[in-house]
């Protein structure tokens, strides 16, 4: 069985008295792709920010690769290899594509892999015809592929992202989905998504959460037609 890239144990995050992350046991594999889903309040930010270190857990471990990484701050986990996209975008408006690829493959690069790096995640995001335009002035959805460009630069070998989709249009959502299995070749891939048709497009095991906790982890479809999921959130939500 592939390697245990990312594993939490009981983890646990409290906010006075509310368990926001309650107790949860999670694992994935190299290059395994997952959606973490679940409705609103169902702790699925929570548990990406401990693990991605923007949070620190009340309790319990998490660990990447075997290495404890629990309280860790987010750059010192990218440092491991680990690509974060948050929702709170980490790039320059006032610079290229082409810059801002750039920049972040030169926190892992020497000047000149940077610019080979950068050039060959901007053709394999489909970035060329862009590639000189200030960031500023793209549209929505170019701009998350961009910060997809930002993660895929540092050849990650785990990938976490928070919401991708958001916003987009149907048509950038299909441009959004080949590039996640792109990325699979190389990584594995942890998503926190609402959008069903996007979670259905790219998903084989999804984790949901409820209240805190796992509810159930299972192959996509079998979760959709699940009867307590579909309660407690696709029976309103997926119609
Ligand atoms: N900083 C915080 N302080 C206090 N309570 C919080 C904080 N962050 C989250 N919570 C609470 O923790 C619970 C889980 O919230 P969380 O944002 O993790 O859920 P979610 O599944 O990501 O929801 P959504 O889909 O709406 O983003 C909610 O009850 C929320 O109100």
């Amino acid at each position: 069985m592939a390697e245990v890239v990312l594993e939490t144990q009981a983890l646990t995050m409290r906010f006075g008295g509310v368990v926001a992350s309650d107790n949860v046991n999670f694992k994935l594999r190299a290059r395994e792709l997952r959606c973490l889903i679940g409705p609103n309040g169902a702790g699925k930010s929570t548990f990406f920010k401990c693990v991605t270190g923007l949070l620190t857990p009340t309790e319990g471990q998490v660990f990447m690769r075997g290495q404890e990484t629990t309280g860790w701050m987010p750059h010192q986990i990218a440092s491991l290899g680990v690509g974060i996209k948050t929702q709170t975008p980490n790039v320059m408006d006032y610079l290229s594509v082409f810059e801002n690829i750039w920049l972040a493959a030169r926190r892992f690069h020497s000047v000149d892999e940077a610019k080979h790096k950068a050039e060959a995640v901007i053709d394999r995001l489909a970035l060329n015809s862009i590639a000189r335009s200030d960031l500023g002035n793209l549209a929505h959805g170019e701009r998350q592929r961009v910060e997809l460009g930002l993660v895929a630069v540092g050849d990650p070998w785990l990938v976490l992202l928070d919401e991708p989709a958001a916003g987009m249009s149907a048509e950038d959502v299909e441009r959004m989905t080949e590039i996640i299995h792109e990325l699979t070749k190389i990584a594995a891939v942890v998503i926190v998504e609402h959008d069903m048709q996007f979670i259905r497009s790219i998903a084989e095991t999804v984790t949901v959460f409820h209240q805190g906790a796992v509810l159930m982890e299972d192959h996509v479809d079998k979760v959709m037609s699940d009867e307590t999921v579909r309660n407690v959130y696709l029976g309103k939500k997926a119609g």
